[in-house]
């Protein structure tokens, strides 16, 4: 099985846990989605420039890299046909640590069912991002403590419903939990107040290191 890889390059992870680690970022090709702010709509053109890959060359191009942090993004990673034997195939390397960014759309349970499973960050798209409708709730039920949930806010309506999702959820108890900004549509210090008047404990937050260190719409960083 082949993946349409439209971007594959090291750099510093900009989000999630890892955030300021060395990790292999394979981009795969096309989203179901279409987030509003999505920053990375290019890759979810039908003419992207791709190259074909297979498990085995994705793997051989981790391995050349030495870095051990892989980052599996796009687009929508877990639509890629094959995803399944690709994780299979990072799995069996113990020295690998893998994160799949997932937009919340995709049922988890049959990816959580691998021996030594990557770990999700997934997203739950808020009202502003015009995607809502299409989150699967029950995906709340796979997350475990090695997985991150993410809410990217660009409106107090935004930190309004992840706040009622995290509290009707228990979603600090059963894993990480993120707010990060819409790049440049929030102010950053109404996310802190609003953090501090819902005494929001035990969430993070987040602004996308490489959007700070690389001019924001740089690819490849
Ligand atoms: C480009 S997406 C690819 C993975 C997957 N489709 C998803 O949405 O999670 C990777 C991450 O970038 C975030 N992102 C995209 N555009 C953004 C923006 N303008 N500001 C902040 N985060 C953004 C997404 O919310 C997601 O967490
Ligand atoms: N440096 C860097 N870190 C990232 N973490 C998640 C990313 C993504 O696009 O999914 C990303 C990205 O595009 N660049
Ligand atoms: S789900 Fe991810 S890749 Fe798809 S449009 Fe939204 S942010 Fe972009
Ligand atoms: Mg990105």
């Amino acid at each position: 099985m082949d993946f349409k890889v439209v971007e594959k390059f090291v750099s510093i992870n900009g989000e999630g846990r890892h955030c300021g680690q060395l990790a292999v970022f394979i981009r795969f090709s096309g989203c179901n989605l279409n987030c509003s702010y999505c920053d990375t709509a290019w890759a979810n053109e039908k003419n992207a420039p791709y190259e074909l890959m297979s498990s085995k060359d994705i793997y051989e191009y981790i391995k050349s890299t030495e870095v051990r942090n892989i980052t599996l993004t796009g687009g929508e990673p877990l639509l890629q046909e094959g995803i399944i034997e690709l994780l299979k195939v990072l799995s069996k390397d113990k020295e690998l640590h893998v994160e799949i960014e997932t937009n919340g759309s995709v049922l988890l349970d049959k990816f959580s069912n691998i021996a030594n499973p990557p770990s999700f960050t997934m997203d739950y798209k808020l009202p502003s991002s015009n995607m809502e409708n299409r989150m699967v709730l029950d995906n709340f039920n796979y997350l475990t403590s090695k997985d991150t949930i993410k809410f990217v806010s660009g409106s107090i309506e935004d930190l309004e419903k992840a706040k009622e999702l995290i509290n009707k959820y228990n979603l600090v108890d059963k894993t990480s939990v993120y707010i990060s900004p819409v790049f440049g549509e929030i102010h950053l210090d109404s996310i802190v107040e609003f953090m501090k008047n819902n005494k929001m404990n035990g969430v993070n937050l987040q602004v996308q290191l490489h959007k700070i260190i690389w001019e924001p719409s740089k690819r490849g960083v």
